[in-house]
């Protein structure tokens, strides 16, 4: 299936583009940024960038300075949809569900099954998408998020350990089984049974299936959502019980918005460029 470029434009040296194409998994078209930096000698490894509650591909891309970095540390960065979108697409008024929130799982509850398959798009379908389209290293992919894209980060790495071998996350959901916004969420999308909820939660997929590397989350300690949605606290202590290495930084003052991913995407490109440049 091809990509249809929407627009490019230089950007650091390299290049900013925002694509659409045709997806197998949710049956809609999907749009896609994908940042390419300055040529160099070798193909680039690739930073999948998840994004969270009411965002597009546009958000990251406009909002987080994340080129900059990119560029500097020769990365790839690819940030999709949330969620599929258009005409004979399921929704509901709702910010925290539906389009705009498809929370990175396959749903199996009418009528979200038919189109709401984020987490065949974003594991399977998108990186095989993009190692084809573009001059990328696709052995070495790296993934981070924030908020609902944070909990996609962590549950689709740690589902998918051979495919991407670097992890991090901005103000992550780590226990959607137990929070509000994922509770609503993966009722919506997967039924009642709570053990099938636990395939998509971080905190239970550390303690089960452990991380092979290394984690590094950042949380703004101002951020509204933390106390009852984000309970960073919960991924810390599954982190611990698996034997996991996790920095989690506490970042004083800091809110659940772009700014503060702003301000800390530049450490999770280092990091991502560190670990996916190693032999
Ligand atoms: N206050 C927000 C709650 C949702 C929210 O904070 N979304 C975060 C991710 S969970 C976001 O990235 N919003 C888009 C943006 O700031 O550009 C709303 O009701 O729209």
């Amino acid at each position: 299936m091809g990509i249809e470029t929407i627009g490019t434009w230089k950007c650091f040296g390299g290049t900013q583009g925002i694509y659409r194409h045709a997806s197998e998994a949710t049956g809609t078209d999907m749009r896609v940024s994908v940042f390419m930096p300055p040529e160099s000698a070798s193909p680039p490894p690739v930073l999948y960038w998840l994004s969270g509650l009411t965002c597009t591909e546009e958000n990251f891309t406009v909002k987080a300075g994340a080129q900059r970095y990119a560029a500097e540390h020769g990365l790839a960065i690819v940030a999709p949809d949330t969620s599929p979108r258009g005409e004979g697409v399921a929704n509901v008024d709702d910010y925290d569900f539906g389009q705009g929130a498809g929370f990175y799982v396959d749903a199996t509850q009418a009528p979200w099954a038919e189109h709401f398959r984020m987490y065949s798009y974003v594991s399977e379908e998108l990186p095989a998408l993009i190692a084809k389209s573009f001059a990328v290293d696709g052995s070495r992919q790296g993934i981070c998020g924030h908020s609902m894209g944070g909990h996609g980060a962590l549950t689709v790495a740690m589902r998918n350990p051979q495919r991407f071998r670097a992890l991090s996350a901005v103000s992550p959901i780590v226990a959607p089984s137990r929070t509000p916004w994922g509770e609503k969420a993966l009722a919506g999308y997967l039924g009642e049974d709570r053990e099938a909820w636990l395939a998509h939660d971080a905190c239970a997929l550390v303690e089960t299936r452990g991380w092979g590397g290394d984690i590094l989350v950042d949380q703004g300690t101002d951020d509204e959502f933390l106390a009852d949605k984000l309970r960073p606290e919960l991924f810390e202590e599954a982190c611990g019980k698996a034997g996991v290495p996790l920095t989690l930084r506490m970042q004083e003052g800091y809110d659940h918005s772009y700014y503060f991913v702003a301000t800390v995407i530049g450490d999770h490109i280092a990091w991502h460029a560190e670990r996916l440049k190693r032999d």
